[in-house]
């Protein structure tokens, strides 16, 4: 496809700002929060990592689709963002993994895409301003029509999306990240499934799953709304608590049947969030960002202490005042000092805001993999 082939469109955000650009992917219209992401690499993993459902992600590096896309990138069945933003498109792929182009690729699982975007001036706007709604249409030219259907759109403040993303049904994982790609010389992994994990779904990334069971687990993946009496039938070693998209607060099922688990006697591990839900069940608030942390260079780790260079993805964050007690803090988001990882001080508990799995990002934090077998081990021997 050749720029003079291309369809108008037209992005426009909730503070009434236009752009105009050509739509790549699906016609159509659509509307959520306009997010950026600062990743130069991973276009495909973002695309379908469920915590994106419901937002319209902007990427800030400058020409999305090089590498095209191939069917084992996918973090899930399918992408889940609403629309995708870019400043140019690559139509032509050239890489030995690819199978389709991107624009192909978000046409067929019906995902607009606008490009043509002028995305640092689109970023620094959401920065100064916060995160806000949008949307993105190939059908509504009109900028006036078009913001008055992202005015009826519901913030994403409160939003429960979990339900969109979860697993209807349980299902075991096995696959352990294929030995090619394998980077870990840990002592502690293990494909031989040693323990059993059962993973509670708010939107897990596959590569989680690939992760977990490259330590070693056998991983039980089971919908958001199981009970902590269904969950504790699988006799777990360990219980993981996933990512997600949408407003962690509002995802009370969770919130409860963490609760209840946690006195278990388990240990427990969450990655954002699941971090997010098990501060929320040890009593924490969750608050809105004003346009949260994409991105894969993001350094998370403790003042005198090793920093950590992290892929992460969220919006909300916990509010370091609302921590109680028993609780510690042991990693912070070092660009703006918001709480990046929570370790309860006497029970086996522990979680992270940011994506030890990576796909896409650096590795600097798998240990946390390590860990979670560890004190499953231990927990194994005390009893
Ligand atoms: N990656 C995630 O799990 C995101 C968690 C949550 N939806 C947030 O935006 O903060």
């Amino acid at each position: 496809m050749s720029l003079t082939s291309a369809q108008p469109a037209l992005l426009v955000l909730a503070d009434g700002t236009t752009y105009t650009g050509w739509s790549f992917g699906a016609p159509g219209t659509v509307i959520g929060e306009v997010v950026f992401n600062t990743g130069m690499t991973g276009y495909q993993e973002v695309l379908t990592d469920p915590s994106y459902c419901g937002q319209i992600v902007t990427f800030t590096y400058p020409e999305l689709g090089n590498t095209g896309v191939n069917p084992d990138d996918e973090e899930s069945a399918f992408p889940h963002v609403r629309g995708a933003i870019a400043r140019n498109i690559c139509h032509r792929p050239s890489n030995w993994r690819s199978t389709q182009s991107l624009p192909d690729y978000l046409k067929q699982h019906n995902i607009p895409g606008i490009y043509g975007i002028d995305t640092r001036a689109l970023t620094r706007k959401i920065r100064t301003v916060g995160a806000m709604n949008g949307a993105i249409s190939t059908e509504i030219l009109d900028p006036g029509e078009l913001r008055n259907l992202v005015e009826q759109a519901p913030s994403m403040s409160g939003l429960n999306l979990v339900k969109e993303v979860t697993t209807p049904e349980a299902y075991e994982w096995l696959e352990p990240t294929e030995t090619a790609w394998e980077f870990s010389d840990s002592a502690c992994r293990d494909e031989q499934p040693r323990y059993t994990v059962v993973a509670l779904d708010f939107g897990v990334k596959r590569n989680i799953l690939r992760r977990l069971a490259s330590y070693g687990c056998r991983v039980i993946v089971v919908p958001s709304h199981t009970s902590p009496e269904e969950i504790l039938k699988y006799n777990p070693d360990g219980i993981f608590l996933s990512n997600g998209p949408g407003d962690p607060s509002a995802v009370t099922e969770g919130i409860n049947t963490t609760k209840a688990l946690v006195k278990a006697d388990k240990p427990v591990f969450g990655i954002c969030m699941g971090h997010q839900i098990l501060g929320l069940s040890l009593g924490a608030e969750t608050f809105k960002l004003k346009f949260g942390h994409r991105g894969l260079n993001q350094p998370a780790g403790l003042a005198q202490q090793q920093v950590e260079i992290t892929s992460q993805n969220h919006g909300f964050a916990i509010d370091p005042d609302t921590i109680a007690e028993d609780v510690q803090i042991t990693h912070l988001n070092l660009n703006d000092r918001t709480v990046a990882g929570l370790k309860h001080k006497t029970l086996p508990l522990f979680s992270v805001q940011y994506h030890p799995e990576a796909s896409p990002g650096p590795h600097d934090a798998d240990y946390l993999f390590e860990r979670f077998v560890q004190a499953m081990q231990h927990q194994k021997e005390q009893n």
